[in-house]
């Protein structure tokens, strides 16, 4: 935990804020609610990323791009995006998680150079906030972002999820205990992520995704989110029902992280 009490995650969230109220190159920056949806409803219709993870073998795997992270320090120092993504997407990945955000060493530029470079459906991995990031991750190539409940009031969270929806992006929504999956739910969320990793001390509890299996019915599909480090960890997570595994670590620091991630999906 870090000094005088504020999280790892609040530090990134004030980070974010700092960011987001700095004068902005980008276009989106000082557009109306509605012109922000008229910009996003011009950019090409994104993938089926839910569909993707449902259609295929289950769990589904969604293999992230991660150079770094506050906990671990550098996982594959100044690693290209597009080489890992090519090596996901030719080894069974249904999906693919690019990190945006600096605390981690990764940028919007690295979704934009993945979206040019493979297929798979693309999950923009950012402390999203506000609807010119959705824009924005919309613009560089994503077909679905990431919501974090414990960063968003609840009027907040069902607005972005409803302007998301309406671009039609789809929506990991992230959460961490039973009534975080409620508001997640409540505020409209289809897809429905529990984070073994406690985003505010970085700590794993490598149960959490799977003891949570219970509370999300079955219509909604369920991602177990951090924290594989084995091939037996998967499977388990696998026999709790998961639909979905997010996996970023693991295939990050493999030697050869195509060959980590093909074996583990010819194990589940
Ligand atoms: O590297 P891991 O333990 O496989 O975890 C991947 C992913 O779940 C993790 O990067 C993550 C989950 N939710 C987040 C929110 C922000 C940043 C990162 C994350």
């Amino acid at each position: 935990m870090s000094d005088k009490g504020s999280t790892y995650l609040d530090k990134i969230l004030a980070a974010k804020r700092a960011e987001l109220a700095a004068p902005r190159a980008t276009r989106s920056g000082a557009l109306t609610d509605r012109e922000l949806l008229e910009l996003g409803a011009r950019l090409p219709r994104p993938r089926d990323f839910i569909g993707a993870l449902r259609e295929g073998p289950r769990p589904g795997i969604i293999a992230e791009f991660k150079r770094a992270s506050p906990s671990a320090g550098a996982l594959r120092e100044g690693a290209d995006a597009r080489q890992i993504a090519m090596l996901y997407a030719a080894n069974g990945a249904a999906c693919m998680s690019v990190l945006c955000d600096k605390h981690f060493q990764g940028s919007l530029d690295d979704l934009r150079s993945v979206r040019q470079s493979v297929a798979l459906p693309l999950l923009a991995k950012d402390f999203i906030l506000e609807k010119t990031q959705i824009v924005e991750a919309k613009r560089v190539g994503a077909d679905c972002v990431l919501l974090i409940v414990a960063a968003l009031p609840a009027p907040q969270l069902r607005n972005l999820i409803e302007f998301a929806h309406t671009l039609e992006l789809q929506v990991l929504c992230e959460t961490r205990d039973e009534a975080e999956i409620d508001r997640a739910m409540a505020a409209g969320a289809k897809l429905i992520g529990v984070n073994s990793r406690d985003l505010q001390t970085f700590e794993l509890d490598p149960d959490r995704a799977a003891k949570l299996r219970k509370y999300v019915p079955k219509s909604f599909t369920y991602v177990a989110e951090s924290g594989v480090r084995t091939i037996d960890d998967a499977l388990r997570l696998r026999d709790s029902g998961a639909d979905a595994l997010l996996i970023g670590s693991y295939f990050m620091t493999a030697e050869q992280p195509g060959e980590a991630l093909r074996e583990l999906v010819m194990a589940l």
